[in-house]
């Protein structure tokens, strides 16, 4: 709060760094403290305006700077996407700002998705480029990953690092005192057996001390216990609910964070699982994949590069390998999937659509994606 006192004293903000893992509550105290301050500046009758951006899905500044420009534009006055001189973007954020005027605090949260630094370096020398000329401007950058600071240019880092706040995960107990004022508000009394609070904290401090995870968890549990039409949310609701969440998250990262290729294989494996050919060899799944690209029309990959994909799954923990002795080569690894395949070929289902339902997992899935063809059949020996 105290990195917010220039603005009550009419002074030029300070640019405030906040960061810390995902779920820490970051977004969340930011927002208490703006609004806390506002109401501070009302009452000593200073013109205090907060700009609040979400950065995901603008990877660049450019893009960022038209998200600003768009905040402060009424719907039939808005910028495009695309198609304008970046120097025409700022001067219409300059113009904005200063219409604006007073104090201003431009909040970007989720910062580390913009990958390159020209929107910070332009918003900290504004005013002494007399680029705004009416308003008085600090920027609070709100930051998930703990090195995007370090990776900025030197003169852009110590202009946003003026100020910076850490946040640590919660441990165990903070994450139960979320939960507890949580559960005050969402459940009645008594519907939480004891102890529910306490696993729900423990799995959330475990998990990496993320309070979305913990709540999210403690949610499911008694959206359980409720379809049950169970008397209490119990410990055991918890175990299973977890079970689902943690399927969920494979779920989404298996279409948010694996390439083409890697989904690719991992559909591989998946055709040979739902045809109960597997364990398979390395060399089986390569040749599934093969098949897999070619009818998508996409340039296979090398077999090594595909050894390469199921081990970085194997440690994401959706497939497990197993070596085995033996064969005319010596040794050789076998994969499986490590989930039920229904909830892979859902992660999957970006690249269902654009390849289309091998003929083994039409039974698996609700749709029939678009590629070339609704479904397909890659023609070999499916189980050898
Ligand atoms: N101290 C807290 N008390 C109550 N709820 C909290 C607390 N901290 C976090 N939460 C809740 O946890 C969730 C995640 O918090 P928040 O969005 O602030 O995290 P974050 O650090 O900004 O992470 P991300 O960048 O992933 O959004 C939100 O629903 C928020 O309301």
């Amino acid at each position: 709060m105290q990195s917010l006192q220039p603005v009550i004293n009419g002074e030029e903000p300070d640019n405030i760094f906040v960061y810390g893992k995902t779920g820490v509550g970051k977004t969340a105290v930011t927002e208490y403290l703006t609004n806390e301050l506002s109401q501070s500046a009302s009452h000593y009758d200073i013109d205090l305006s907060i700009l609040t951006i979400s950065c995901k899905g603008a990877n660049t500044s450019y893009q960022t700077a038209i998200r600003l420009v768009n905040e402060r534009r009424s719907s039939d006055e808005q910028l495009s996407q695309a198609g304008h001189a970046e120097w025409k973007v700022y001067d219409a954020l300059w113009e904005e700002l200063d219409a604006l005027g007073g104090t201003i605090l431009i909040v970007l949260d989720e910062i580390d998705n913009i990958r390159d630094d020209e929107l910070l370096y332009q918003l900290s020398r504004a005013r002494s480029e007399n680029n705004i000329t009416e308003c008085k401007l600090g920027v609070i950058g709100i930051s998930n990953d703990l090195t995007y600071r370090d990776r900025l240019n030197a003169e852009v880092r110590s202009s946003l690092g003026e100020k910076t706040v850490f946040f640590p995960p919660y441990d165990a107990n903070e994450l139960r005192d979320v939960l507890q004022r949580r559960a005050n508000l969402a459940f009645q009394d008594g519907a939480l057996a004891p102890g529910v609070l306490q696993l729900c904290a423990a799995f959330g401090a475990k998990d990496s001390g993320d309070a979305r995870k913990a709540i999210t968890l403690l949610r499911e549990s008694g959206d359980l216990a409720r379809n049950e039409n169970a008397d209490q949310v119990t410990e055991d609701h918890v175990e299973r609910a977890r079970e689902t969440v943690e399927t969920e998250e494979v779920v989404e990262g298996i279409g948010e964070n694996l390439s083409e290729n890697e989904q690719l294989t991992l559909y591989a494996l998946a055709t040979l699982t739902a045809q109960s050919a597997t364990p398979a060899r390395t060399r089986r799944v390569y040749e599934r994949y093969t098949q897999l690209a070619n009818a998508a029309g996409r340039e296979p990959v090398s077999n090594r590069r595909i050894r390469d994909f199921l081990a970085e799954l194997e440690s994401m923990n959706i497939v497990q390998q197993q070596q085995q002795s033996g064969g005319t080569n010596g040794n050789y690894n076998e994969h499986e999937i490590v989930h039920d395949v229904d909830d892979v070929l859902r992660g999957l289902t970006e690249v269902l659509e654009a390849v289309g339902v091998h003929d083994s997992v039409t039974q698996h899935v609700t749709f029939h994606g678009g590629g070339d063809g609704d479904t397909f059949t890659t023609g070999t020996n499916t189980t050898s």
